[in-house]
């Protein structure tokens, strides 16, 4: 039975009556480091989704909230009742699954017309979901869908194009028209976090390795970084007591203004190692405050891959700043340009931005680059991969943007794959230092992994009974497609278990209804893509389930750590169908031997029968087979976190629009 016949089943029987009647009105329209310090760090002292929309009823998740199944209103309109049940050949999931031997993560799929320009990634993505939204696959337009961004796909500056023809929405399908509620702004809220875990002491006995020219010694605490009283306010009032191994050498790292790659295991504060000292560079520089004007000229540009997670950024660097008289502002696409552009001119120090909207802005000329003295990538690999890299290209040759040599840049990630490594080095000085606290990669070790062999056919049985004895424990279940997640999250709803969704055919307006019902416990279940596996940072989730497996186990990394985060336990359980899941046993058993994990006995059978040559996947302890790259122009050789040199390791497929 395949996803279809899924479909089939789950449509066919009687809808609970909590499933609210369809709202159709609302649908239809539509590096030579000679220096490797290796030390730990305390011894440094040291539906097709049920195309009936009857996902809206998620659990809780509120009574006429669509799921953003456009490509069903389209059907529906066309008249083709069977368009309810049936695969339109239009459906842009269908054709990136077909593409997937093709596709690279941020697109770049052979013969697809929208996506010829430097902006492929985005025009790709834009007819693709246009074609969902029903505006056909050779819509020009590359229309993403309702209240979505608008989507140009012509050649020349296509982000520029898209600023220009997107949101005004001369000539392009509607305006996105939503303006996300303001963050609340009392104290408490900014200030609100969840308690570190058991095992936040034991980050002081993991191995943190420098590598690069005269880098600082770390600090041990935050007395010693000299930050300004008002930080330090804000970093006791967080929460924060004891730094974290990255923190511990990254703060003075950048605090000495060298370029750095962090590589640290997720959940261990990351973003703090970064906001913390460009917060203490641009006080201690006096930074003047930002005031009404039409070009602001921000000092600081911190991109990340989701809007989510840029958002999450935005309030840590809320959080930082509080008091100051920095002002951070945020934007990321699926809102409303006009706001986007209010939020900016009225004072910008720290931009957090998506790329997309980022680019859109820059050629708004709302922005200026002159002044931008820090760089930060968030998820690194991922900025810099196939999707979103050209962006960034773009971003660091845009006209005023300072040279690598004028400004700092910072990347952060759990992991860096070689490749990207390499391709980072574009963006640094030669002098970067490159920090890896564990190994590069490596799965946080507070996260009991799983790995069930579960068939595609006894998933959703498997599924339900795990959620049914984790009971209200919140739990994130990620799939590989948006129409699986529209798919599973309604037949959730149908089991009676609460259950939400976040992917990126969602409307932003759902996509952050559906986070705000997950964290709050509204829903305790959340189904999501991809779009969600990275970064963000929720408290509470006991319970990661990778109901498909990723296409990478970079991937999976990210994934099961949205769990065990900052010294919490948590469990991830993985469905391996040996059907489809082979090419990541290998990677699979490395991972889960190198966080001292139980490798089931099949899964190192599947491993070992599928061996790659050069793989040293299985070796227990074997920390840092992978650091900086740098290391290998001296004749070393490494491997990425899965084992494989990069060009052996499988190309992730993107279903996913990810700003
Ligand atoms: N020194 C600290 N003391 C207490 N809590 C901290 C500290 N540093 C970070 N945290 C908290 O730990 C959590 C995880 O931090 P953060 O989101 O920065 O992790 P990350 O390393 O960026 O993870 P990911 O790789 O998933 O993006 C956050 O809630 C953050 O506020």
């Amino acid at each position: 039975m395949g996803d279809e016949d899924w479909e089939a089943e789950i449509i066919k029987p009687h809808m609970p009556s909590y499933v609210p009647v369809f709202e159709k009105d609302r649908y239809s329209s539509g590096a030579n480091g000679d220096t490797f310090n290796r030390t730990t760090a305390s011894s440094s002292d040291a539906g097709e989704s049920n195309k009936r929309e009857n996902t809206s009823t998620m659990g809780g998740f509120g009574v006429g909230k669509s799921f953003g199944n456009r490509g069903f209103s389209n059907k529906f309109e066309e008249g083709d009742s069977s368009g309810f049940w049936r695969e339109s050949n239009n459906d842009c999931e269908d054709n990136q699954t077909r593409n997937r031997g093709f596709s690279k993560r941020g697109g770049f799929q052979d013969g697809n017309d929208s996506e010829a320009s430097g902006s492929s990634r985005r025009g790709g993505r834009g007819s693709f979901r246009g074609c969902r939204g029903g505006f056909g696959l050779g819509n020009p337009s590359g229309y993403k869908g309702l209240n979505e961004e608008v989507i140009t796909s012509s050649g020349k500056n296509s982000w520029k194009s898209e600023a220009e023809g997107g949101e005004s929405g001369d000539t392009q399908g509607p305006k996105v028209t939503y303006i996300p509620p303001p963050p609340p702004e009392d104290e408490d809220s900014i200030f609100a976090h969840y308690q570190t875990g058991i095992n936040f002491d034991k980050y002081d006995t993991i191995l943190v390795e420098v590598s690069g020219h005269d880098a600082p010694p770390a600090i041990l605490t935050f007395e010693e970084a000299n930050l300004c009283q008002t930080l330090n306010n804000n970093i006791a009032k967080a929460g924060y007591t004891k730094l974290t191994p990255v923190q511990k050498y990254s703060i003075p790292i950048i605090l000495a203004g060298r370029d750095l790659m962090a590589c640290a295991q997720t959940g261990s504060g990351k973003t703090a190692a970064f906001l913390l000292p460009i917060l203490a560079h641009m006080m201690h520089d006096g930074i003047t405050a930002s005031r009404f004007k039409e070009l602001q000229e921000p000092e600081c540009i911190i991109v990340a891959p989701t809007r989510e997670l840029i958002n999450q950024i935005y309030l840590e660097a809320r959080k930082f700043s509080f008091g100051t008289c920095v002002r951070a502002v945020v934007i990321y696409g699926g809102t409303q340009l006009g706001y986007s552009i209010r939020q900016i001119v009225q004072g910008c120090n720290i931009l957090c931005a998506t790329p997309g909207r980022l680019m859109d802005i820059i050629g708004k000329e709302k922005i200026g680059l002159r002044q931008v003295k820090y760089l930060v990538l968030d998820e690194a690999d991922r900025m810099l991969d196939m999707g979103f890299g050209p962006e960034m290209k773009k971003l660091i040759s845009c006209p005023g943007m300072p040279s690598k040599e004028q400004r700092q840049t910072l990347m952060f990630s759990a992991t860096f794959p070689e490749e990207i490594q390499r391709l980072a080095g574009e963006f640094l000085k030669s002098n970067y230092l490159f920090v890896a606290v564990g190994q590069v990669g490596g799965a946080c070790r507070d996260v009991q992994q799983t790995i069930l062999q579960v068939g595609q056919y006894s998933k959703r049985e498997k599924l339900v009974e795990i959620l049914r004895s984790i009971g209200d424990e919140r739990t994130m279940v990620f799939v590989e497609t948006k129409k699986k997640a529209d798919f599973i999250a309604t037949f959730l709803c149908q089991e009676k278990i609460s259950t939400t969704s976040i992917h990126g055919d969602r409307e932003q307006r759902e996509r952050e209804q559906a986070l705000g019902d997950f964290r709050c416990g509204k829903c305790p279940v959340l189904v999501a893509t991809s779009v969600a596996a990275r970064g963000l940072d929720i408290e509470n989730v006991q319970h990661v389930i990778n109901f498909d497996l990723p296409s990478t186990i970079d991937e999976y990394v990210h994934r099961i750590g949205r769990t065990g985060r900052c010294g919490n336990t948590g469990r991830a359980i993985s469905f391996f169908d040996p059907e489809s899941d082979n090419h990541l046993a290998q990677p699979l058993v490395k991972v889960l031997s190198d966080a001292q994990q139980d490798v089931p006995a099949w899964l190192e059978e599947i491993a070992f029968s599928t061996y790659v040559p050069g793989f040293s996947g299985s070796s227990r302890g074997n920390v840092f087979a992978s650091v900086d790259t740098r290391k290998n122009y001296q004749g070393k050789s490494t491997l990425n976190t899965a084992g494989f040199s990069s060009s052996q390791a499988p190309n992730p497929v993107d279903d996913e629009s990810w700003d």
